[in-house]
């Protein structure tokens, strides 16, 4: 079927106690019997986050959102040892000033939904998760890492020449504290898991195969304090953050555009997508 956004989703029924539905990027099971649906992102090589994928996750937590039977989201990746490798840089690089405008207006409307969704939101991080993957783990109320030394996490967008926006900050000073982030992001610094770990940038580090069974049981322990009061506090916590993005919202695609479209940070994320193949091949 084609939604109203013009995505095309199929959908498709596994037991009487699981549905499911997938579009070209996400994938979602809904397990009826519990109230959580596990959403995976299914972009190989990385999970990088192009328009459409964001588009998808956008729509995918709308219908999460409305689903009565949905109480709790578990956010995963389908590629192994990767969870998203951030920002799809090539939306970013070479591209004209509407097309960066309705990438950043994806990337804005994708993050409200998330951060502010009533559902509680675990993060399975099963892998790499640099940047905007970061930012995706982050969004959620809580984070599981596999226990793996290969894989990252963190904003590490000084790394590329560019700068992580307010918002991004905002919930990683939340999350880590000002002093941490404030040295984290200036150094654009990628955490491994016990390293995340020790300045709270993940809750949990468990073995790669207990990541879902632990987050399975988190949600367990989330959904036994009564909804309403949950999402009351949760809302009155992320509310200044929700309202100061959507007050500033056209300001901050204009900056983004003009920030992008710069000819010196062009060159940098061309660099650095040059490094990234290279060190690939
Ligand atoms: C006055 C100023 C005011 C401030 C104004 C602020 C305005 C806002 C400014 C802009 C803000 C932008 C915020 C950006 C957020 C981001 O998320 S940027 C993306 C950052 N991501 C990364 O740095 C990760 C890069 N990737 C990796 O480190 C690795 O790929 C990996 C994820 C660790 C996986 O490694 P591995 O399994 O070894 O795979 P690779 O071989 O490296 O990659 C496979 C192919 O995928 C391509 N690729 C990787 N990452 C990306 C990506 N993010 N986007 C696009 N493509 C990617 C990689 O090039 C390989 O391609 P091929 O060689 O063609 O196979």
């Amino acid at each position: 079927t084609l939604s109203p956004y013009g995505v095309h989703q199929k959908h498709g029924q596994i037991s009487n106690q699981r549905r499911q539905f997938s579009n070209t990027y996400i994938s979602v099971e809904m397990d009826d019997a519990t109230g959580v649906a596990v959403m995976k992102m299914k972009r190989p090589p990385v999970n990088s986050l192009n328009l459409e994928l964001l588009t998808e996750f956008a729509i995918s937590l709308e219908k999460l959102e409305i689903d009565r039977g949905c109480r709790g989201v578990i956010l995963t990746s389908a590629i192994p040892k990767i969870f998203s490798a951030g920002l799809d840089i090539t939306e970013m690089c070479g591209k004209n000033a509407d097309h960066y405008g309705e990438f950043w207006r994806a990337l804005q409307e994708m993050w409200l939904k998330l951060y502010g969704s009533n559902m509680v939101t675990i993060a399975a991080i099963n892998g790499s998760s640099p940047a905007g993957g970061c930012l995706l783990a982050v969004s959620c109320d809580y984070r599981i890492m596999a226990d793996n030394k290969k894989y990252t996490i963190g904003l590490n967008e000084t790394q590329l020449g560019i700068v992580a926006p307010f918002w991004f900050k905002d919930i990683m000073t939340d999350t880590i504290g000002h002093r941490a982030t404030e040295r984290s992001l200036e150094l654009g610094m990628l955490y491994s898991p016990t390293d995340a770990l020790k300045i709270g940038l993940v809750d949990e580090v468990v073995a790669e195969d207990k990541v879902l069974s632990t987050a399975s049981a988190v949600m367990a322990q989330w959904f036994a304090v009564p909804d309403h009061a949950r999402q009351l506090t949760k809302s009155m916590m992320r509310k200044p953050n929700l309202d100061r993005l959507v007050t500033h919202r056209e300001a901050d695609i204009k900056n983004f555009v003009s920030f992008i479209s710069r000819d010196s940070i062009q060159k940098s994320l061309q660099i650095y997508m040059e490094m990234l193949k290279k060190k690939g091949s």
